[in-house]
């Protein structure tokens, strides 16, 4: 794949007004200022992306926590072949991850036959990033040529049936810092990435729900695979009895930081989502229990399920891209 030519992206969506509106620079809620990545910065980053790399991926991964994480020898990210890493680090424009069990670098390289870009790291709202920042890696990827987003967490389960090792396939969200007016959409649309008003109602995309749940039969796991709807909270906090109570009784099933503004931001550009969520705790809804969420366990139980997460994304990336491929003949 060439450069990218702004030129040439930019296609009839574009509106003319769209470049001049996006103001420089953005100021948070504490004064702290944050460069706005217009499309033209981010057409850079994935120009500097291409030249570093010889892959050209059509399916994206994000890792959540402990499953992609440097030290954990067999985790998600370690099961791409023929990777190459750069640390984010480098990438003009990019964030860095802060969060232990975040290593913090794109690897590009193979899942299977398939081309993919792993995210071994993501950014959270709760490190300081807006959230347009945080989905920044998500807009990058679409202009790599990513048609299709798999996006993983770790999640506390407040569905009373889910246990610790479970995953859950997202078959919905409730965007709950949303209702709030905190979207990674919010300020002025750019239509080169997509419309002002996307609809969400088929976030996630039933042909690959059903696909997961056929995968899972095929692994043998398909009594530890659930179906359910994920709350996003800003976090870093974990909840107290009555927030969890008060999200049960909506209909979450799973509780985290992170994914639902990354599949919104995913949509947004056009692109298939696919999202899962590693149950690595029980959420404590009664006053009466004395256990308290811990980070510790999170990544320990991502690493428990590392051998059956590496199995589980690698089918689906083969299975999506095949589902993908029959598409568009
Ligand atoms: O969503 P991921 O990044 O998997 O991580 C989840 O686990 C961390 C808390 O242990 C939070 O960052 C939460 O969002
Ligand atoms: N908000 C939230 N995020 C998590 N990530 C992993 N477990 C949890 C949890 O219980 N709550």
């Amino acid at each position: 794949m060439a450069p990218i030519n702004v030129d040439v992206v930019n296609d009839s969506k574009v509106a003319p007004t769209a470049k001049k509106a996006l103001p420089e620079v953005e100021t948070d809620s504490n004064g702290q200022e944050h460069k706005r990545y217009s499309y033209e910065t981010l057409v850079e980053t994935a120009n500097f992306l291409l030249s570093k790399t010889s892959v050209r991926p059509t399916i994206g991964v994000i890792c959540g926590s402990g499953m992609g994480s440097y030290w954990n020898e067999g985790s998600l990210a370690e099961t791409i072949t023929d990777a190459q890493c750069v640390p984010y680090e480098e990438i003009p424009n990019f964030p860095v991850s802060t969060v232990e069990g975040h290593h913090g670098r794109l690897v590009f390289g193979h899942l299977g036959d398939v081309p993919v870009v792993a995210m071994q790291g993501r950014f959270h709202y709760y490190e300081g990033y807006p959230l347009w920042k945080c989905c920044l890696p998500v807009r990058v990827m679409k202009l790599l040529g990513v048609q299709t987003l798999i996006a993983t967490n770790a999640a506390g389960g407040l569905n009373p049936n889910y246990k610790i090792g479970d995953i859950m396939i997202v078959k919905d969200h409730i965007n709950m810092m949303g209702f709030a007016g905190n979207n990674p959409l919010h300020g002025p649309n750019d239509e080169r990435f997509g419309p002002r008003f996307p609809p969400m109602n088929k976030a996630y995309r039933f042909e690959y729900r059903k696909i997961a749940k056929e995968v899972a039969k095929e692994l043998n796991i398909e009594n530890i695979v659930k179906e359910g709807v994920y709350t996003c909270l800003g976090g870093p906090n974990f909840e107290t009895v009555a927030e969890l109570n008060m999200l049960k009784m909506v209909g979450v099933d799973a509780v985290g930081m992170s994914t639902v503004h990354e599949v919104i931001t995913a949509r947004h550009c056009d692109m298939n989502v696919f999202a899962m969520s590693l149950i690595t705790n029980e959420c404590v809804t009664s006053y009466d229990l004395d256990a308290e969420a811990n980070h510790e366990e999170v990544l320990d139980v991502g690493r428990m399920r590392q051998d059956i997460l590496r199995k589980f994304v690698k089918q689906l990336a083969d299975r999506f891209a095949k589902a993908k491929a029959n598409e568009n003949p």
